[in-house]
C-alpha cells in the first residue's frame, strides 16, 4: 500500500517542527527517524509491495474486565444455580499496609490540597486582650520615647553608617534545628517603665523585656496533660500550638508585663528566651516579615512605636526588617495519632470540599447534635473493646468520646465477632454519622477490609446508610476498591438497589467506575437488571453504562433483564443500542432466558423489538421449547412462530467471540451473506509481535521518558504530555476537540516509569485496550468488514492496528501483502538502513478486519507507551467523527497501497469521494 492521502500529507508536513521539538526533548532519538514522509521512501522495485499508509488518531477505556466464578442464567430459578465460588481474595500484610500508606497519603494530600489547617493546627484570632494590649503598648511607647528622644538622636547619629534599612533573610528552626548564640544579651536595656520585680531572671540576662524571666507563678491542674497556648505568626495567620507540656513544668511565663501569663512547651520557652516574642501582643514571630533589633530580638512592624525602637532592649535605630522561614526538615505527616492530641479543638468539616451532590441530601455536619467539648473527665481508666462496641451499637455519643479521649483501645483492632472488622464497620452498618466521624478522627482507617471482604464504605452502602456513604466519601474513603467476588461499592449498591447510593459513587468518581466488571464480568448495571431496579438501571445507563458489555457467559444486561421480567429495562437497553438477538455462551437469546422464565411482559417487549423466534440455542431449542406449555408467554410465541415474524434470520452467528477471550468484550462473527466460514487462518494477538531477530526495539525501562505528577496527569507540567506537545486526552479518555486530525501529533502516553496513578492518570487510553463493542461481519463485495454496535463519538479510540513488526525486505518477500501496514520510519534514501511494517496476515487483532474508505470514520495517530523508539509507533485508530450504530469502520490505506493493488482491483468504498474507483483510478495513475 502507497503513501499519498491528503491527512497524511499534511501530518507529514506538519510533523517536523513537532519532531524536532520532540528530539530535543527526548535528547535521543535520531533525527532520521522523525518526518517520516511517505514520498520519501526508497523505491527500490518498480513493483513495489503495496502497503498501508498510516493516518494517525485514538479512545476511551475502563477496567479490564476480572475473571472468575459466575452464576449461569442457564438455571430457571436461583435455587437451580449452583452456587458461586467467586476468588475468594485473601487479604496480606502487604495489602493492608499498602492501604494504610495510601489511606495516609490521602490525608496527607487532601489537606495540602485544602490548604486549610485548622483541622491540625487551631487558628486562632487576636483575643480581646491581645488586641487591647496592641493598643496600650503603642500608647506606652510613645510616651516613654518622648523623653528618650534625645538619646535616640545621639544613639541615631553614632550607628549613622547602620541607618538605612537591609533586608535580610533568618532561619528559624521550628525545632532545635537553629542555636542561637546569646550574643543579644550585652545590648538590652531595662526601659524604665518596666517592673523589676517580675520575678527571678531565667538565665540572669538583664534584658528589660520579661523574655528570660523566671516567675513564681505556675497552673494548677488536675489534668494528666496541659497545653502550650503559645500562639505563633506565620505568614500574618494566628495559629495555636497546641503541644503537650509535661505538667511538672507548669511555670507561668510572659514576654512582657502587656501580655498575659501564659504556659509554654519547650520549643516556645526556648524562642520566648531568645526573644522571638514579640513583647507589645505576645505572637510568636514565627515565619514571614518581621523587625529584628541589632541585638537579634524580634517583633512585629506593626508593634513598634513610631519612635523607631526595640520593644524588648529599646535600643532605637538599627533595625532591620527580617524575613524568617520556619525550616522543618521534611513536611511534616500528620497521622491520626497526632490529630487526636487536639482533644480541644472543635471537629469540622470545614476542610472538605462541599460540592453540590445531586442528592437532596442535608449538609454534612457529623456532630451537629453533640457538644465535644474539653469538660470530660478521662480519668485513669482503661477501656475494652467491648465497651466501645456497645457504645457505638447505643448512639452513646458522650460515652464513644470519653472512651476515645481516653486514648485506652486500638481504634483499627479486628473485632471476631464483626467478621473481623474494625469498630469503624460497626459504625457505618449502624449508620450514625457522627459516631463515624469520631472514630475517623480518632484514626480509624477508613479502607479495610473485614472477614467477608467488605470496607466500612461498602457496609454502609449494603445497610443504606447514605448519609454515612457520603461522608466516608468525602473523608477519601476508597470507592474503587473491591470486595468480595471483585464487586465494589457501587455493584452492591446496584444490588441492592441503592439508588442514592449509587448518585453518591458515580459522582465522585474520577474516572467513571460505572462500568466496572467485577468477578462474573457483571456491571452494576447487570445487578441493577438482574434485581430489577429500573431506577438504578436508568441512572446508569444515563451515567454511561453500557448495555452491550458481555460478563463470562457471554450475557448482555438484556439477557439479565429477561432473566427478571423487567419490560421496562428491557427497552431502555434496546433504545440504547442492545442487540435483542444477542446470544450467550449457550446460544441463548434474552427470548430464550425470558421464555424460561415465563415473563410474559417482557417477552412481548422482546418480540415486539424484533426478537428471533427461530433461533436455536446450541441444544437445539428455539425459545418456544424453553417455555413451560399451557401459559400465556407460550402463546404468545407461539403466535409469533406462527405467523412466521422470524426477524433477521439470515443472519447467522458463525462465532461468540473471534477474539477468544483476549479482548474484554467479544467479538461475534455474523454471515448473512454466504456460506463463508468465519476467517481463523490468524493467530488473535492483543500485542505487537515479533518473530525475527531482525527487530530489535529499545524498550529498556531507564531510557525512559516519564512524568512525576502526583496523580492524574491533567497540567501542563506532565512531562509526557509535554512530549505530545500537550496531553491530548480528555476526562474520558477521547481526543479532545482541539486534536487536529489534519495536522497529528505524536502522542507519548504514561508508561510503567511514571509517577502517576495508573487508574485515574488522563494521559493513559491506548494502554488500556479497546472497549466499545464491535461485530465482524461479511460485507457484500469487500470480504469480511468490522462494524460498531453502538454509536462512537468523535474522538473515541477504536482500537490498535496490531500484528507482527517485521523488516521493509521481509515484507518484500511476503506473499500476500494486503495486511501490511507500513511505519512510515524510513530513514534517509542512501542510507541502508531497514524500516519497517505490521503485518497482521498471521498474527493479528480485529483492526487487520477494517477495511478501506476514501472518506473514513477513523484516522490513525503514532502512539508510544512502554517504549520510546520512534522506529515502532503503535498504531492507534480514533474516530475522526461521529460514528452511528451499526456502521462500518474503515480508514483510508493511502495512496501507495492502491497504487500497488489497482491493476487487481479496485476501491468499492462506495463514496462519492473515491479516489480509487474504477472510474476515478485512472485519473491517478
Ligand atoms: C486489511 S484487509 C481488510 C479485510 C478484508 N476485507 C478481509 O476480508 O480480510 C484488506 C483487503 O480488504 C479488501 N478491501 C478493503 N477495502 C476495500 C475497498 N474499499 N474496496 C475493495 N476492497 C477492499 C481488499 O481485498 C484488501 O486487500
Amino acid at each position: 500500500m502507497n503513501s499519498g492521502e491528503s491527512e497524511s500529507e499534511s501530518s507529514n508536513s506538519g510533523s517536523e517542527d513537532k519532531s524536532t521539538i520532540i528530539h530535543k526533548i527526548l535528547g535521543e532519538m535520531k533525527s532520521e527517524f522523525n518526518s517520516p514522509r511517505a514520498d520519501d521512501a526508497p523505491n527500490t522495485n518498480d513493483e513495489e509491495k503495496p502497503r498501508i499508509i498510516l493516518s494517525f488518531k485514538k479512545p476511551a477505556s475502563d477496567e479490564s474486565p476480572p475473571v472468575g466464578g459466575r452464576r449461569s442464567l442457564r438455571y430457571k430459578n436461583p435455587e437451580e444455580k449452583p452456587e458461586l465460588k467467586r476468588s475468594a481474595r485473601r487479604r496480606s500484610k502487604d495489602c493492608s499496609e499498602s492501604v494504610l500508606q495510601s489511606a495516609i497519603a490521602r490525608k496527607e494530600k487532601s489537606y495540602n490540597e485544602s490548604n486549610k489547617p485548622q483541622r491540625l493546627t487551631r487558628q486562632l484570632k487576636p483575643t480581646q486582650k491581645i488586641l487591647e494590649n496592641l493598643a496600650l503598648a503603642k500608647m506606652e511607647k510613645s510616651r516613654f520615647f518622648e523623653c528618650e528622644e534625645s538619646e535616640r538622636l545621639v544613639r541615631k547619629h553614632k550607628h549613622k553608617h547602620n541607618k538605612c534599612r537591609r533586608l535580610k533573610r533568618a532561619k528559624l528552626g521550628q525545632g532545635d534545628s537553629e542555636k542561637e548564640t546569646d550574643s543579644d544579651e550585652g545590648g538590652c536595656r531595662r526601659p524604665r517603665s518596666e517592673n523589676v520585680d517580675e520575678g527571678e531572671e531565667l538565665e540572669g540576662a538583664k534584658d528589660t523585656c520579661l523574655c528570660r524571666r523566671r516567675t513564681k507563678f505556675f497552673l494548677a491542674t488536675n489534668e494528666e496533660t496541659a497545653y502550650c497556648a503559645a500562639v505563633d505568626s506565620i505568614d500574618d495567620k494566628l495559629i495555636g500550638c497546641g503541644r503537650t507540656v509535661a505538667t511538672k513544668d507548669l511555670m507561668l511565663l510572659r514576654p512582657s508585663t502587656r501580655v498575659p501569663y501564659t504556659i509554654f512547651c519547650d520549643l516556645h520557652k526556648s524562642r520566648l528566651l531568645r526573644h522571638n516574642c514579640c513583647p507589645t501582643c505576645g505572637i510568636f514571630c514565627t515565619q514571614g516579615r518581621f523587625v529584628q533589633c541589632e541585638n537579634k530580638h524580634q517583633y512585629h512592624k506593626d508593634c513598634q512605636s513610631e519612635v523607631d525602637c526595640c520593644p524588648h532592649c529599646g535600643i532605637s535605630g538599627i533595625s532591620y526588617q527580617v524575613d524568617i522561614v520556619m525550616q522543618l526538615g521534611k513536611k511534616p505527616v500528620f497521622l491520626p495519632v497526632q490529630k487526636a492530641q487536639y482533644i480541644t479543638a472543635r471537629m469540622t468539616f470545614s476542610t472538605l470540599k462541599t460540592e453540590e451532590s445531586k442528592c437532596m441530601t442535608p449538609p454534612l455536619i457529623p456532630i451537629g447534635s453533640f457538644e465535644f467539648d474539653n469538660s470530660f473527665e478521662y480519668g485513669d481508666e482503661v477501656y475494652e473493646m467491648n465497651e466501645l462496641i456497645v457504645a457505638v451499637k447505643n448512639n452513646a455519643l458522650e460515652k464513644i468520646a470519653t472512651i476515645l479521649g481516653s486514648k485506652t483501645l486500638d481504634v483499627n483492632s479486628k473485632i471476631p465477632e464483626c467478621q473481623d472488622g474494625t469498630i469503624l464497620h460497626i459504625a457505618a452498618e449502624k449508620g450514625n454519622v457522627s459516631i463515624v466521624h469520631m472514630l475517623v478522627v480518632a484514626g480509624t482507617q477508613t479502607d479495610v477490609y473485614d472477614k467477608d471482604q467488605n470496607t466500612p464504605l461498602m457496609a454502609a452502602v449494603m445497610a443504606a446508610n447514605n448519609e454515612t456513604v457520603r461522608y466516608l466519601i468525602k473523608t477519601g474513603a476508597d470507592i474503587h476498591l473491591k470486595g468480595t467476588d471483585g464487586m465494589t461499592a457501587l455493584h452492591l449498591a446496584a444490588k441492592c438497589g441503592n439508588l442514592h447510593a449509587c448518585q453518591l459513587l458515580v459522582d465522585n468518581s474520577p474516572r467513571k467506575a460505572v462500568n466496572c466488571q467485577d468477578d462474573g464480568g457483571w456491571t452494576p448495571l447487570v445487578w441493577a437488571c438482574e434485581h430489577g431496579y429500573g431506577d438504578v438501571a436508568t441512572f446508569l445507563i444515563n451515567k454511561g453504562a453500557d448495555p452491550s458489555v458481555r460478563d463470562v457467559e457471554h450475557n448482555v444486561a438484556l439477557h439479565w433483564a429477561a432473566f427478571s421480567g423487567s419490560c421496562h429495562i428491557a427497552g431502555l437497553l434496546l433504545d440504547k443500542g442492545c442487540d435483542v438477538n444477542a446470544v450467550n455462551a449457550h446460544g441463548d437469546t434474552p427470548l430464550h432466558i425470558g421464555a424460561r422464565q415465563d415473563m410474559y411482559d417482557c417477552n412481548v417487549v422482546l418480540l415486539a423489538r424484533g426478537a428471533d423466534v427461530t433461533l436455536l440455542n446450541k441444544n437445539n431449542e428455539s425459545p418456544l421449547d424453553c417455555v413451560p406449555a399451557g401459559g400465556d408467554t407460550y402463546s404468545v410465541i407461539a403466535l409469533n412462530v406462527t405467523l412466521g415474524g422470524a426477524y433477521n434470520s439470515q443472519n447467522v452467528v458463525l462465532c461468540n467471540d473471534i477474539t477468544k477471550g483476549r479482548e474484554s468484550n467479544p467479538i461475534q462473527c455474523y454471515n448473512s451473506v454466504d456460506n463463508a466460514t468465519n476467517p481463523n487462518d490468524f493467530k488473535y494477538v492483543t500485542k505487537n509481535c515479533i518473530t525475527s531477530d531482525d527487530v530489535k526495539i529499545e524498550a529498556k525501562i531507564t531510557d525512559l521518558q516519564c512524568c512525576q505528577c502526583e496523580e492524574r496527569c491533567v497540567t501542563d507540567d506532565c512531562q509526557c504530555g509535554k512530549l505530545s506537545l500537550r496531553c491530548w486526552y480528555d476526562e474520558e479518555g477521547k481526543l479532545i476537540p482541539e486534536f487536529n486530525f489534519g495536522d497529528i501529533p505524536m502522542i507519548f502516553e504514561c508508561n510503567d516509569r511514571c509517577q502517576c496513578n495508573a487508574i485515574t492518570c488522563n494521559n493513559r487510553v491506548v494502554q488500556k485496550g479497546p472497549n466499545q463493542r464491535f461485530e465482524l461481519f461479511k460485507t457484500l463485495d469487500k470480504g469480511w468488514g468490522i462494524r460498531t454496535l453502538r454509536p462512537i463519538s468523535r474522538g473515541s479510540f477504536i482500537c490498535e492496528y496490531i500484528g507482527e513488526i517485521i523488516t521493509d525486505s521481509e515484507a518484500d518477500k511476503r506473499e500476500d501483502d494486503s495486511f501490511l501496514f507500513d511505519l512510515e520510519n524510513r530513514v534517509c534514501k542512501n542510507e541502508d538502513v531497514d524500516s519497517y511494517c505490521i503485518d497482521a496476515k498471521f498474527y493479528g487483532n480485529f483492526a487487520r478486519f477494517i477495511n478501506h474508505s476514501c472518506n473514513p470514520n477513523l484516522t490513525s495517530v503514532k502512539v508510544f507507551i512502554d517504549h520510546q523508539d520512534l522506529r515502532f509507533p503503535r498504531i492507534a485508530f480514533f474516530a475522526n467523527r461521529d460514528i452511528s450504530n451499526e456502521e462500518e469502520l474503515s480508514f483510508d490505506y493511502g495512496e501507495k497501497f492502491w497504487l500497488a493493488k489497482y491493476k487487481l482491483f479496485s476501491c468499492l468504498c462506495g463514496s462519492l469521494e473515491c479516489k480509487y474507483s474504477e472510474d476515478t483510478i485512472g485519473m491517478r495513475t
